[in-house]
């Protein structure tokens, strides 16, 4: 398959790398962030997917990859880009490509998913749609997504929190939407995980902690001292 989308061509095969730091962390910083993402490009990294917008701009500012913006807007919900100004904000600050929550729970602003993407699409913006299960992808396909992934698999009550990526609903998506672009993102943890992912069909996939959280990653290993 082949993307019209010159820049979802460029991430194609590749690792893009997610780099978030939470509220009140002490790496919560747009330099700090831009750093990390300068690091994840010297490895390697052909993407890089970033939160809030003062980390797209700084990122942008020094990266020369296709970054994927997101605004993260409390915990609870509908938390990922939650509405139409917010997605419009971060293609302002420079994102190339705009995730958001594609889920079929209300959104703040009450618009749909699909009024969401339509209004976005008039702006010349590329959206990648954040899923939870497949009915979510299917209705993020039928409004028109450039990118459908598994973000939300584990994180909405509709399929179980594997402890590594959702195996499963990427290749269901793989294979029911063969026209979109498919990305799997969340608990991809080792190297292994990734080669399986890509060799299970995904276009790119998203790695976070397991690269760019070091309070998650010592707590790997602090989880395997014996005392
Ligand atoms: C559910 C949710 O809010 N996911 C967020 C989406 O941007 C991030 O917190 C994750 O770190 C990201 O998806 C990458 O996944 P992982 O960190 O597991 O590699």
């Amino acid at each position: 398959m082949m993307s019209r989308n010159p820049v979802i061509e460029r991430v194609k095969g590749g690792l893009i790398v997610s780099c978030q730091a939470y509220p009140g962390e002490p790496l919560r910083h747009p330099e700090t962030m831009a750093q990390m993402a300068m690091a994840a490009v010297e490895g390697g990294a052909v993407g890089i997917r970033c939160q809030g917008l003062a980390d797209i701009a700084a990122i942008k500012g020094q990266v020369d990859v296709p970054v994927i913006g997101i605004w993260k807007d409390g915990s609870q919900g509908v938390y990922i880009t939650p509405t139409l100004r917010h997605a419009r904000c971060c293609a302002a600050a420079g994102a190339d490509i705009v995730a958001l929550d594609a889920t079929g729970r209300p959104r703040p602003d009450g618009r749909t998913y699909a009024q969401t993407v339509q209004a976005l699409h008039d702006e010349g913006v590329t959206v990648m749609a954040d899923c939870g299960s497949f009915d979510d992808a299917r209705r993020a396909v039928d409004a028109g997504s450039d990118i459908i992934s598994t973000t939300l698999s584990g994180y909405t009550g509709e399929r179980e929190k594997t402890d590594g990526p959702d195996l499963e609903l990427l290749e269901y998506m793989v294979s029911s939407f063969p026209d979109t672009p498919v990305l799997c993102e969340g608990r991809i943890h080792t190297p292994e995980q990734l080669h399986d992912v890509m060799s299970r069909g995904a276009w790119a996939a998203v790695v976070g902690t397991a690269i760019t959280h070091p309070t998650s990653i010592t707590r790997w290993f602090a989880a395997r001292l014996d005392h």
